[in-house]
């Protein structure tokens, strides 16, 4: 099966005669990941997190719950649809009867959709599916995870902090986790001027499920108020 990443290579290598056509495969993803977002009939929150952790852990726990959580405040709950924090996440999604949906990726060592999800689609590039996240969302909350946790993390913050998209919430979950990444944020990042106090000021930080929700409801409420939701 193709995975995208052929395609993806074929274009760094710039091979012009097949840009056209390479282009406008990226783009029909663009517009399928668009049409899904459609389907998703209230607001939603991404939650992101490891692909790594297993049923019983307490990241894939506290994902669960975070998830029910939203999904009792009337929030649709969007992962990338895979296993550990995604399946956690969509399984306390739909466990509290709410709309569970995974943006999923095709990889090379398929893991496949976890089985948890009521809407889904299933990309070839993580451009056009990481966009999706950002498109369908209201706010995000992290959990504990690697490279790609931290990459959809920095996308997010990044897309806020040059106001790309709005200011949505950005939530941390796990202190503990996220400690040692905050203090080098504010004694490198900050202290060399590489980032502004207001930038960091974006992150929020909790253990607690019911507090990771009431920090994107309660703004998505706002805005509602002000009419900008
Ligand atoms: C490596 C494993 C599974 C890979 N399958 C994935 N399926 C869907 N989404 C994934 C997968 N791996 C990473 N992601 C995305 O990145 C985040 C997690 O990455 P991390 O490096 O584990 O932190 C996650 O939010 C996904 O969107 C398990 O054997």
């Amino acid at each position: 099966m193709s995975n995208g990443g052929e395609l993806d290579r074929r274009l760094l290598r710039r091979r012009h005669e097949a840009l056209a056509n390479d282009v406008s495969l990226i783009a029909s993803e663009f517009l399928a990941g668009f049409q899904k977002v459609r389907e998703i009939d209230r607001p939603a929150v991404s939650i992101f997190g490891s692909a790594r952790v297993l049923e019983g852990s307490a990241v894939y726990e506290r994902a669960r719950e975070t998830a029910a959580v939203f999904a009792r405040a009337g929030f649709a709950v969007v992962t990338g649809g895979g296993p550990g924090v995604m399946e956690a996440a969509n399984r306390g999604c739909r466990e509290a009867g709410g709309l569970s949906v995974g943006f999923n990726i095709e990889l090379p060592h398929e893991q496949g959709l976890n089985p948890y999800c009521d809407l889904s689609l299933t990309f070839k590039h993580f451009y056009a599916r990481k966009t999706m996240f950002v498109k369908a969302a209201e706010g995000f909350v992290i959990f504990p995870g690697g490279f790609g946790t931290l990459d959809e993390l920095f996308e997010a913050l990044t897309l806020i902090q040059t106001g790309k998209i709005g200011s949505f919430p950005v939530v941390l979950f796990d202190r503990g986790y996220w400690a040692p990444m905050l203090e080098w944020i504010r004694a490198r990042m900050l202290e060399e001027g590489l980032v502004s106090a207001v930038d960091i000021e974006l992150l929020h930080v909790t253990d607690d499920p019911a507090e990771a929700a009431d920090c994107v409801v309660s703004r998505y409420e706002d805005r509602l108020d002000e009419g900008s939701a």
